[in-house]
C-alpha cells in the first residue's frame, strides 16, 4: 500500500511517499515559494540525484499537480498512476478539542478544522489548502488528518486550563492544547521499544527541540502536560519564538512602541527567541559558532535557552512524581551534543548522569547517552513525524 504524507505551510508543501509494505520511502520533496512565479520544487528519490525545478506555481493546487507529475514521470517516476496512492495523510496542526485521534476527512471533519482556524490562524488555513489540493488531484484516495494536538488531549483539566475568567473557555475554547504530538507519541513509543519495557510502565520526558520546540511529560504512554499552549508560542525559548513571557509586556510594548497587535504577535513569533536575543540567527549552529567566537549576546541566548529547558524538565519530574526516561529529539535535540550536555548538567539531584563521550558522538540512530549508574535513562531518539503520519493513516484505510 502506498501512502503520501503531506505537510502544508502557507507557501510550501512538504511531501513523502511511502511504500507501507516495508515502510520504505519512495520519494520525498518540498515545494517552496508557492504563490510566486519562481516557486521551487526539490524532489528526491532515494539513490538518485536531487531534482530542482523552478516554475510558476500560483497556488497549492498547481503545486500538488506538479508533485504528482514528478511522482508519475514516465522515466524517473516511482508510480505509474495516481490510483496507486491508496491514501494521503495530512499533518493538521490544530484539532482543537474536536480530535483526540487521527480521522478520515469527510465534510464534518473539514468543517471542524475550519472552526479551529481562530485558534491557529497561521497553520490551519494552509493545512486546509493542502487537503483541498490533494483531494482534487487524488479523488479516489482516502484522506486522513493527523493532528499535532491530538496526543495531548489526555492532559488533565488542571494542566490545560488557564487561570482566566471561565467565560473565555466557554465561549472560545481558550485553553492549552500542546503541539508536536505526533512526534512526542512516536519517540516515546520508540524509547519504550529501545529499552524493551512496556510504555505503560514508564515516566518519560520528551524534549522535541527543533526550530519549534516543546517538552512533554508522558506517563504510561499518555501526555499529561506539555510546554506549548493554546498556540505554539508558549513554553520554551525557540528559534524565533519567545516562549513564556510576562503577558503584561504585550500591552506595555503596544503602548510604548505604538505597535499593532499583529506587529507584536509577529515580534514574538518571528523576531524573538535565539534570533531576537543573539541578534545573529535563529539557527542553533550559527549562534553556537558566534558564542565560541566570543559573542556575549550569543552566549546569553544559549544560556537562556538551556536554562528554560532545565526548568521545564524539573517541573515535569514534579508533575509525574518521578522520571524513568529523558529523551531528546528534533534538529537541536538530535544533533547538538553541547546543548544536551549542558541541559543534563546540574540535574544530578534527579539521578541524571550522562556519558559525555558517548553524548559527543554524532550518529543518526537511537541510542543511550546516560551512564550505567544513572537512575534515569537518557536517550537520543530521531523523530520521524512523516512515518508516524503514514502509520496512523494506514490504520484508517
Ligand atoms: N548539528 C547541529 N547542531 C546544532 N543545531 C543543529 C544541528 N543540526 C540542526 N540543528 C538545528 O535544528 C534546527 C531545526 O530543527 P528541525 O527539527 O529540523 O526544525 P523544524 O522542523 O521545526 O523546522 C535548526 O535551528 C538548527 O539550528
Ligand atoms: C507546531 C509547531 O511548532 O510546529 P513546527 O515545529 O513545525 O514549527
Ligand atoms: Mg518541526
Amino acid at each position: 500500500m502506498k501512502i503520501l504524507v503531506i505537510n502544508c505551510g502557507s507557501s510550501s508543501i512538504k511531501y513523502q511517499l511511502f511504500d507501507m509494505t516495508d515502510e520504505s520511502v519512495l520519494a520525498t520533496g518540498l515545494v517552496e515559494k508557492i504563490g510566486t512565479e519562481s516557486a521551487m520544487i526539490k524532489h528526491e528519490v532515494p539513490g538518485a540525484e536531487e531534482k530542482v525545478l523552478i516554475s510558476e506555481i500560483l497556488d497549492h493546487r498547481v503545486g500538488m499537480k506538479k508533485v504528482l507529475d514528478l511522482l508519475m514521470d514516465k522515466e524517473e517516476g516511482v508510480i505509474q498512476s495516481a490510483d496507486e496512492v491508496a491514501a494521503v495523510g495530512h499533518r493538521v496542526v490544530h484539532g482543537g478539542e474536536f480530535f483526540s485521534r487521527s480521522v478520515v476527512i469527510d465534510s464534518q471533519v473539514r468543517q471542524a478544522i475550519r472552526q479551529t482556524i481562530d485558534l491557529a490562524p497561521l497553520h490551519n488555513p494552509p493545512n486546509l489548502l493542502g487537503i483541498d489540493a490533494a483531494q482534487a488531484q487524488l479523488p479516489h484516495a482516502t484522506h486522513v488528518a493527523v493532528f499535532d494536538t491530538a496526543f495531548h488531549q489526555t492532559m488533565p483539566d488542571y494542566a490545560y486550563m488557564y487561570a482566566l475568567p471561565r467565560i473565555l473557555y466557554q465561549k472560545y475554547k481558550v485553553r492549552r492544547y500542546g503541539f508536536h504530538g505526533t512526534s512526542h507519541k512516536y519517540v516515546s513509543q520508540r524509547a519504550a521499544e529501545f529499552l524493551g519495557k512496556p510504555l505503560a510502565d514508564l515516566k518519560i520526558i520528551s524534549c522535541h527541540i527543533g526550530n519549534g520546540a516543546s517538552i512533554t511529560a508522558v506517563q504510561g504512554g499518555k501526555s499529561v502536560d506539555t510546554s506549548m499552549g493554546m498556540t505554539p508560542l508558549e513554553g520554551l525559548m525557540m528559534g524565533t519564538r519567545s516562549g513564556d513571557i510576562d503577558p503584561a509586556i504585550v500591552p506595555f510594548v503596544i503602548a510604548k512602541e505604538e505597535l499593532t497587535i499583529g506587529e507584536v504577535s509577529s515580534m514574538m513569533n518571528k523576531h524573538s527567541g535565539l534570533l531576537g536575543v543573539s541578534g545573529i540567527s535563529s539557527d542553533m549552529r550559527e549562534v553556537t559558532e558566534a558564542m565560541f567566537d566570543g559573542n556575549s549576546q550569543a552566549k546569553l541566548a544559549i544560556d537562556m535557552y538551556i536554562y528554560k529547558i532545565k526548568k521545564v524538565i524539573g517541573s515535569y519530574v514534579a508533575a509525574m512524581d518521578g522520571l524513568d526516561v529523558l529523551l531528546f529529539t528534533a534538529g537541536v535535540g538530535e544533533n547538538a551534543s553541547l546543548i544536551r550536555e549542558r541541559v543534563c548538567e546540574g540535574l544530578s539531584f534527579f539521578g541524571i548522569e550522562i556519558d559525555k563521550e558517548e553524548n559527543a558522538i554524532r550518529k543518526k540512530e537511537e541510542r543511550r547517552i546516560s551512564t550505567p549508574a544513572s537512575k534515569v535513562e537518557v536517550l537520543v531518539i530521531p523523530t520521524n513525524e512523516e512515518l508516524m503520519i503514514a502509520r496512523e493513516t494506514k490504520e484508517l484505510v
